[in-house]
């Protein structure tokens, strides 16, 4: 039996919170980023009007990608936003959130990732460079110790959202994972095979995803990567093949590891033991139950999926109420192989804790399901 949906309905929600209170900020912030015209920005005020307090509008008849939504958007059009599940609703507003700026219009926006901005200067940060730099103690680390170091940069990674870090949620502290652990997640690599990641956020993230790609490529663990990432700008910092190229250039233009890692990946992708796909349905508002044969299939010949990031937690779980004990493996069921999930906890679902877990968890008094503190590991076989 599926739980209850997530919402934007409630005052005060999580889901209300992100259209009432972060939209607007993250609107604000596009504008300040960018000379857009009267146009874009009588848009960018339309799309927030709509989303926070009207009803759901097609897209433009000559919209790219019309058709699609059409399948996406049914039953659902002329309906008041607040009516729809948190997945679908941030979805289609990232999706008229491009169409706003004029990203599928002819003119001088056309094509242009209006998120960029802030991801240049997350991959250009003082961070960022300190995070490449620890790259160096990589090599003196013991087989085991590199493995945990790879599989820890990975998710804590997912804590580096631009979109997250608008939130009034977002603590910038780190505690521990919630359940699983690196030598889970390594165990369930056997015979190398063809290994997927279902890439999340781009600048640090995506770098440490590269370092684990590198990881599994080195040690024999996978023989070929398919590293899937968004065909168009998405929830403010999710990767596209753009951002691919851009993060590896950073790698390669580091000294150190970093920059020994980056060349190994470029080779990668030369040879074609990396291959970079931009599906589609990565920005579709569907849960991943739902995903079209074409995709099913890839993940089923696969050895192992690794889903980053929260958004694909919650597509990849259904974005439910589920009891957090909720066993992880009877929720995806639906998926056609061995997978493994690495996530920073940033919004309400998560299932498989220990109920010892939930209540001390709960105890704490915190909002630790949405806070981005604490991180989890899941894997099934
Ligand atoms: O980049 P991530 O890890 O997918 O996180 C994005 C998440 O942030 C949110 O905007 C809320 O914190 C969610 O809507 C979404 O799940």
């Amino acid at each position: 039996m599926d739980a209850p949906l997530i919402s934007i309905d409630e005052p005060g929600s999580f889901g209300w919170r992100v259209f009432h209170e972060r939209h607007p900020v993250m609107i604000e912030r596009l504008r300040a980023a960018h000379p857009f015209g009267p146009d874009v920005r009588d848009a960018l005020s339309a799309l927030l009007e709509e989303t926070t307090g009207g009803v759901v509008a097609a897209l433009d008849e000559d919209a790219p990608d019309h058709d699609v939504w059409t399948a996406w958007t049914a039953g659902q059009l002329g309906r008041p936003w607040s009516e729809m599940s948190f997945l679908w609703a941030e979805s289609y507003f990232f999706r008229k959130l491009l169409a706003a700026t004029g990203y599928f219009a002819p003119g001088p926006w056309r094509g242009v990732d209006p998120f960029a901005p802030m991801k240049r200067a997350e991959l250009s940060s003082a961070a960022t460079a300190e995070t490449l730099k620890a790259l160096d103690a990589l090599p003196g680390l013991a087989d085991a110790d590199r493995d945990a170091a790879a599989v820890a940069a990975a998710v804590w990674g997912n804590q580096a959202d631009l979109a997250f870090q608008l939130s009034t949620d977002a603590s910038g502290t780190t505690s521990g994972l919630v359940t699983g652990s690196p030598e889970e997640f390594w165990s369930l690599f056997a015979e190398p095979g063809e290994v997927h990641l279902v890439a999340d956020n781009a600048a640090g993230e995506l770098a440490a995803d590269l370092v684990l790609i590198d990881r599994l490529l080195t040690t024999g663990r996978a023989a070929h990567v398919v590293l899937h990432v968004k065909p168009t700008p998405y929830y403010v910092s999710d990767a596209t093949p753009t951002d691919v190229l851009e993060v590896l250039h950073r790698l390669t233009g580091s000294p150190g590891e970093a920059g020994e890692i980056g060349r190994r990946v470029e080779e990668a992708l030369r040879d074609g033991r990396i291959a970079v796909r931009a599906h589609r349905f990565f920005c579709a508002p569907k849960e991943f139950g739902e995903m079209p044969d074409d995709l099913r299939a890839e993940f089923a010949s696969a050895a192992v999926t690794i889903f980053k990031g929260d958004l694909n937690y919650r597509r990849l779980v259904g974005d439910r109420h589920w009891p957090a004990t909720t066993p992880f493996a009877d929720v995806v069921s639906h998926f056609p192989g061995p997978v493994a999930t690495l996530r920073v906890l940033k919004s309400e679902v998560v299932v498989g804790l220990p109920a010892a877990t939930v209540s001390s968890l709960d105890a704490e008094g915190q909002a630790w399901r949405t806070q981005g503190s604490h991180a989890l590991i899941q894997t099934r076989a």
